[in-house]
């Protein structure tokens, strides 16, 4: 790859990373107003220094989609996770059944984290996924994942327990890398 090329290509995704702050300061404010609680309550919680990690996912064609997945059954250690992809093939889990998640053209998929359902004291699922193979297109998505700064403290917010809903989970400290939850098997 040439320089200017690389250089072209640095600029996009700086583009695409400040762009990425904003839509996670809006998707939090937004994911706070639908629960009813303090719209910045969230932000405050993934700090001022939220990590924001990007991966590039390249899935090839494969011959054998029945036999190979892309990735293996997964749920997100991050807050949430945005995705950007050029093609289906994300499944979700819900009631032991594989649900594709469609492609809508233009559209990030927001994907709970293992750290927002601990925030959101169980409301918000961070659902197990996979990727399946397709013989006929290769697949690529970007996943940015968003999660709270070094060592902060998380834990479900005040506003979501009550005696109805008692707290769920005991407050966590954040940690550095964890992204991938594997799943026994
Ligand atoms: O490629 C995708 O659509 C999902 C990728 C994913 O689940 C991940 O990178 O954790
Ligand atoms: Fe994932």
């Amino acid at each position: 790859m040439n320089h200017y090329k690389l250089q072209m290509r640095r600029g996009i995704l700086e583009e695409y990373s400040i762009k990425m702050k904003k839509v996670t300061e809006l998707t939090s404010k937004a994911m706070a107003k639908s629960l009813n609680i303090e719209e910045n309550c969230f932000l405050k919680q993934f700090g001022e220094r939220a990590q924001h990690q990007a991966r590039f996912n390249y899935y090839s064609r494969c011959q054998r989609p029945d036999l190979v997945l892309g990735l293996k059954p997964h749920s997100d250690g991050s807050g949430y996770t945005i995705i950007l992809m050029d093609a289906e093939g994300l499944q979700v889990l819900k009631d032991e059944q594989w649900f594709t998640v469609p492609k809508i053209s233009e559209a990030l998929l927001v994907l709970m984290g293992d750290q927002m359902e601990i925030m959101t004291n169980g409301i918000f699922k961070s659902p197990v996924h996979r990727v399946v193979t397709s013989k006929e297109k290769e697949r690529i998505s970007v996943a940015v994942f968003y999660s709270p700064e070094v060592n902060k403290e998380i834990g479900p917010e005040d506003g979501l327990i009550n005696e109805e809903t008692p707290r769920l989970f005991k407050k966590l400290q954040a940690i550095k890398g964890n992204i991938l939850k594997r799943l026994p098997g």
